[in-house]
């Protein structure tokens, strides 16, 4: 587990994830309708959309939070091995194990100090020893600045500090892919750069990475590729200059106006 931000090799296959033809439904409403989605090894994509698009249901049933109704998810491994990990016979621990993910609210567990909370992955699902855990999860902690808390309860620290302590849990088995869903929503707002610069370091580390935010102007600085989702279909994707400066669909120009200005028609 001590690859954590450090470079990943430039090495093993291009793509890491590969949604195909995802459909979920519930109770009857189809949240996500036949979603298609590629993302290559040290990619970081990020989802936009109105609340309600489906963003998180996606991300939920690439965490196999939530199962799909139709369709598939390819996880690609670093030895180039696909695995199906939608097929009901796949140990979705083993699963999770390979992905880390990071919801809005912070879910550290209260009971335990940083330390504890960074390195639990590592000792209960990995085996690693206690001591060879804690060597590198305060490494970790060292490396996005708070070392110092190590010894802490969650509750003493802020909501910035926490949910990058929620990162630092989520990348300490240096999981193949990273999940972000809405991690800067419940900051108070000065509290968001301390968030967004730890994910530019991830980005700038190599991680892969999907999130599904709300924040426009971390989406344009962070992407190498956005994508729009409305009611549960991709209407486009693309790189930031193209989704925020000239996107080609006009449903995505309508999305964006409305952020820009909530009472135009
Ligand atoms: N467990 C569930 N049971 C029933 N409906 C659900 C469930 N989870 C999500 N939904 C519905 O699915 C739709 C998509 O929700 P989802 O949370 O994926 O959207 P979102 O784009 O992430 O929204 P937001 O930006 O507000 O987080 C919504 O209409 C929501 O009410």
């Amino acid at each position: 587990m001590s690859g954590t931000l450090r470079p990943e090799e430039q090495t093993g296959p291009a793509v890491v994830l590969d949604v195909q033809g995802v459909h979920k439904r519930f109770d009857e409403h189809p949240v996500l309708r036949g979603i298609d989605l590629t993302v290559g090894r040290h990619e970081v994509v990020v989802l936009i959309g109105a609340s309600g698009s489906g963003k998180s249901t996606l991300l939920k049933t690439i965490n196999l939070l939530e199962q799909v109704d139709d369709g598939r998810i390819l996880l690609h491994g670093a030895d180039g091995a696909a695995e199906d990990i939608t097929d009901p016979r796949a140990d979705a621990d083993r699963v999770r194990a390979r992905i880390g993910v990071v919801f809005q609210h912070y879910n550290l567990f209260p009971h335990m100090n940083v330390l504890d909370n960074v390195t639990l992955a590592a000792r209960k699902v990995f085996r690693t020893s206690r001591a060879e855990a804690e060597r590198t999860g305060l490494a970790l902690l060292e490396r996005i600045g708070l070392g110092d808390k190590a010894k802490e309860y969650p509750d003493r620290l802020s909501g910035g500090q926490q949910q990058r302590v929620a990162i630092a849990r989520a990348i300490a088995t240096d999981p193949e892919l990273l999940l972000l869903d809405e991690i800067t929503s419940a900051l108070d707002p000065q509290l968001v750069g301390e968030v967004l610069d730890l994910v530019r370091e991830l980005k700038a580390a190599g991680s892969t990475i999907v999130m599904a935010t709300h924040e426009m102007s971390f989406a344009r600085r962070v992407a190498d590729r956005v994508v729009y989702l409305k009611d549960g279909v991709i209407i486009e994707s693309g790189p930031p200059q193209q989704i925020f400066e000239r996107p080609e669909r006009a449903e995505t120009a309508a999305f964006l106006q409305r952020l820009r200005d909530p009472f135009a028609e």
